[in-house]
């Protein structure tokens, strides 16, 4: 049973796929800003700043994309990021993320941002978040594109150095939309962030953790129970335990699948067997993201067209995919309706251009 079809789906060739799936308006909910920065940004930021780098130019830093595991990656992540120093630096980083975003036709975007990372090196929580919202401000004047900010924990530090990132952040409280948990995900379950978590609950944020990717079921129960977040980043684990795909199919909870990320991580051997498909099979609401788009070789159309191509899925699971995706977004029911609107639209293009 897949959560919310489009009658026009069933006229929708396989052949015409790609092209709709690209077309197709759509929300990104999972995106690390960091993980946006192309090599060549590194090192023009790098230059910019007189950061030295442990790659000798762009080929040799790409070539070290070659990923395990989740930390094998994070290690190269957070030295990519040690080139982020001033406000014009986050400007830079997350405008160049916007013009890529517009050309996937992704409409609205909620980023994640890991503020301990630069802070830990000296640059203002102030830096941080003024240049990463005035890109979002321009991104909607320059695209069209409405963007809001998520600030992650890093779950391998302690709860105690999130309660001061949270504190250094109060003042910027009306930049933000919520706050997430990232970074190693194995021996640092939810549980670590209770506290932190039930205080930005009651500050009115939106809350989301990772939980699910490399980690057991456990952790995405306690993500649920202990956290109480409403959304699950990644989730993909959740395949492994009957009673919680239950809970989460019956609780409409949105998990942000990334399946490139999946696959460049070794979390799944091929796309082909990555699990997306059962999971919205189902009934859960899952939806396609980018992760850390520079570092996994594909921005959300990328991301779209390999997995169909992989999996098999058709324009059914295109709609689903895309109106989760606004239903699963924090943004406001009246904007959620426009954009589900324009996806309808869009389909109902596609079903004319078919049937002529
Ligand atoms: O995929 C991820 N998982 C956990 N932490 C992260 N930080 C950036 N990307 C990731
Ligand atoms: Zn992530």
């Amino acid at each position: 049973m897949i959560l919310n079809t489009h009658p026009a789906a069933k006229n929708i060739s396989q052949q015409r796929l790609p092209e709709l799936l690209k077309t197709m308006p759509k929300a990104e909910l999972h995106i690390h800003i960091e993980g946006s920065l192309e090599p060549e940004l590194i090192f023009a930021l790098a230059k910019r700043n007189g950061v030295a780098l442990a790659y000798a130019d762009v080929e040799a830093l790409r070539r070290a994309y070659a990923f395990t595991d989740l930390q094998s990656f994070l290690d190269i992540y957070y030295a990519g990021a040690s080139v982020l120093l001033k406000e014009e630096d986050f400007y830079d980083m997350a405008s160049a993320y916007f013009v890529k975003a517009a050309e996937d036709n992704v409409v609205h975007a909620e980023l994640f941002f890991d503020p301990q990372t630069h802070t830990a090196r000296g640059v203002a929580m102030q830096t941080v978040i003024d240049g990463l919202h005035r890109a979002c401000v321009d991104a909607q004047k320059i695209h069209g594109i409405s963007a809001s900010l998520i600030l992650c924990f890093l779950r391998h530090l302690s709860e105690e150095d999130a309660l001061v990132c949270l504190e250094q952040a109060l003042p910027f409280r009306d930049k933000l939309v919520g706050i997430g948990l990232d970074s190693g995900e194995l021996g640092n379950p939810p549980e670590k962030f209770e506290r932190v978590f039930a205080r930005c609950a009651q500050l009115g944020l939106r809350l989301v953790a990772h939980a699910g990717e490399e980690g057991p079921p456990a952790y995405i129960w306690a993500a649920l129970d202990v956290l109480k977040v409403e959304r699950i980043d990644h989730g993909v684990q959740a395949i492994k335990d009957p009673a919680l795909m239950q809970r989460l199919a019956e609780q409409r909870t949105a998990l942000t699948v990334c399946p490139l990320s999946n696959l460049k991580l070794c979390v799944f051997p091929d796309l082909a067997s990555h699990n997306l498909r059962e999971l919205l099979d189902t009934g859960l609401m899952a939806t396609i993201n980018s992760d850390d788009p520079a570092y996994f070789g594909g921005y959300m159309n990328d991301n779209f067209v390999q997995t169909f191509a992989a999996t098999g899925m058709h324009a059914g699971h295109a709609y689903s995919l895309a109106r989760n995706s606004f239903e699963a977004s924090f943004i406001d029911d009246a904007a959620k309706l426009k954009f589900v609107a324009s996806l309808d639209q869009c389909f109902a293009n596609f079903d004319t251009a078919g049937v002529n």
